[in-house]
């Protein structure tokens, strides 16, 4: 299928990875099929967005059948590039940082940690996970022209610098796991990841969106 992904809404493309997920969950069960109603309950999107979303990427449901989740997976995995492998880098290798380094992400999709900095001398030349460990300060011959994606794990206090020195190397994408708010220039983009606000949010559905068992 050809597709201009760049015609995709932003709002939309957001909501891809929570379709993705769910998707995925359907066809691991073996269910070929799905309802925009059946979608809607489980990602709590309601059925007419997700109809005009899932127009964009020509996939129209037909009453009485629903999508097909085969067809609807294959174009996801392509717009969200999981079919092509996203070298990413990480910066901070202390308790969060080695978890993920010892967690195989390239098992469950095709992003792989290909690198990490820290400036602690008892890290930096280690290999965790497969992932050697850099000195911080060699970070722009590590990264520059070879990957634009990094996971920031250090203290919050430390963040802002280390994303200067980022965005000067050439990184155009931040997944930030501090609680620290980054400002960064208008093309880099910056993804929050804030577990308490995660927990909170869940906290929330069940109270006011309880599932039923059926
Ligand atoms: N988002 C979440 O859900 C969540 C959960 C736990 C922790 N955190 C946050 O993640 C961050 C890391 O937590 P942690 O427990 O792993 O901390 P940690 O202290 O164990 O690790 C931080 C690491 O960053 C390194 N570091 C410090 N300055 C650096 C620099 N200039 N360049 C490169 N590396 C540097 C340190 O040497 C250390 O190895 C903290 O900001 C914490 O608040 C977030």
């Amino acid at each position: 299928m050809d597709m201009d992904q760049a015609k995709i809404p932003q709002a939309t493309a957001k909501r891809l990875p929570l379709y993705y997920r769910f998707l995925e969950g359907l066809q691991t069960s073996g269910k070929t099929r799905v309802s925009s109603s059946e979608l809607s309950e489980a990602v709590k999107v309601d059925s007419a967005t997700i109809r005009r979303d899932f127009s964009y990427f020509g996939a129209l449901g037909k009453k009485g059948y629903g999508y097909n989740v085969n067809y609807l997976l294959s174009f996801f995995r392509k717009t969200l590039d999981q079919d092509e492998l996203t070298k990413v880098a990480l910066v901070g290798v202390g308790n969060l940082g080695t978890a993920f380094l010892k967690y195989n992400f390239s098992k469950s999709n095709n992003t792989r940690i290909e690198m990490a900095f820290d400036v602690d001398e008892n890290t930096v030349g280690t290999v965790i996970g497969d992932v050697p460990v850099h000195h911080f300060d060699d970070l722009k011959r590590h990264i520059e022209g070879n990957l634009d994606v990094a996971i920031l794990t250090v203290p919050s206090s430390a963040a802002q610098g280390i994303a200067e020195k980022l965005v000067e190397a050439g990184i155009k994408g931040i997944l930030n796991f501090t609680p620290a708010r980054l400002s960064v220039p208008d093309d880099v983009r910056v993804h929050h990841i804030d577990l308490s606000v995660e927990l909170q949010s869940l906290v929330y559905f069940l109270k006011h969106y309880p599932l039923s068992s059926n």
